[in-house]
């Protein structure tokens, strides 16, 4: 190298996730974008907008639930294939995602009989965690609404998923239930996992200022 030359610098490791002037649109009128943003592993961001301005069209097409109309999206620098992050992203959403006639011990084993579980996790260690033991073996059509939340938590949670999609992870839950979200998220992002986060009311997260993706309608 020559004297005076900068050192050289190791290029940046590419971002889990990004976006470049990603658009959804419904009768070719955009409901979001075109949006740029990046997330890196080990970080949560909150995705912000008002009512109808696209956040939970947002989290669905990244679960592989809707296509991408317009703009691009990277996975780890390579363009996005739903195949290649499918078991990796996983998705909260308004809809829950659980059979109703079995039980949250049931449910889960489902899911962990399809994805597999997260190394030091059982059924029942999560289900005890999300505060669901006693109604290990209830129906989940019985379940209050905060205890359907519950069990999707634990699914959640039990599940080696890389980047979690929380659309509103805070409603229908009590105060215990709100910090329970929030120390499993803090956990996930210790852990190296990533997420996107939409959510109205205050986001009590402790692991510094979070990254924000506003939406407009
Ligand atoms: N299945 C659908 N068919 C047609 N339009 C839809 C459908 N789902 C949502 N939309 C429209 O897309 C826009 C964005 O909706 P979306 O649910 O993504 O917003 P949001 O930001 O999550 O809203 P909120 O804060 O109320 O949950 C809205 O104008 C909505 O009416």
């Amino acid at each position: 190298m020559a004297p005076g030359a900068p050192a050289m610098s190791a290029p940046a490791p590419p971002a889990l996730l990004e976006a470049r002037a990603l658009s959804f649109l419904r009768a070719d009128e955009p409901v979001f974008g075109p949006l740029d943003f990046r997330l890196e592993e080990g970080e949560l961001a909150l995705v912000e907008g008002d009512n109808g301005s696209g956040k939970t069209t947002l989290l669905r097409l990244l679960a592989g639930l809707l296509h991408v109309d317009a703009g691009a999206l990277y996975w780890r620098g390579a363009p996005w294939r739903r195949e290649d992050n499918a078991g990796e992203v996983l998705l909260l959403g308004h809809q829950l995602g659980l059979k109703g006639d079995l039980s949250p011990r049931e449910n889960l084993a489902v899911a962990a009989g399809l994805h597999g579980t997260r190394s030091g996790l059982d059924i029942d260690g999560v289900l005890d965690e999300v505060g669901l033991a006693g109604y290990e073996d209830e129906p989940v059509r019985r379940l209050s609404a905060g205890q359907k939340k519950r069990a999707a938590l634990a699914r959640l949670l039990l599940l080696p998923g890389t980047l979690w999609l929380l659309d509103e992870p805070y409603a229908n839950l009590d105060r215990a239930g709100i910090a329970l979200v929030n120390r499993l998220l803090e956990r996930h992002v210790e852990a190296g996992g990533s997420a996107l986060v939409t959510s109205h009311g205050a986001v009590s997260f402790h692991g510094g200022q979070p990254r924000r993706i506003r939406l407009h309608a």
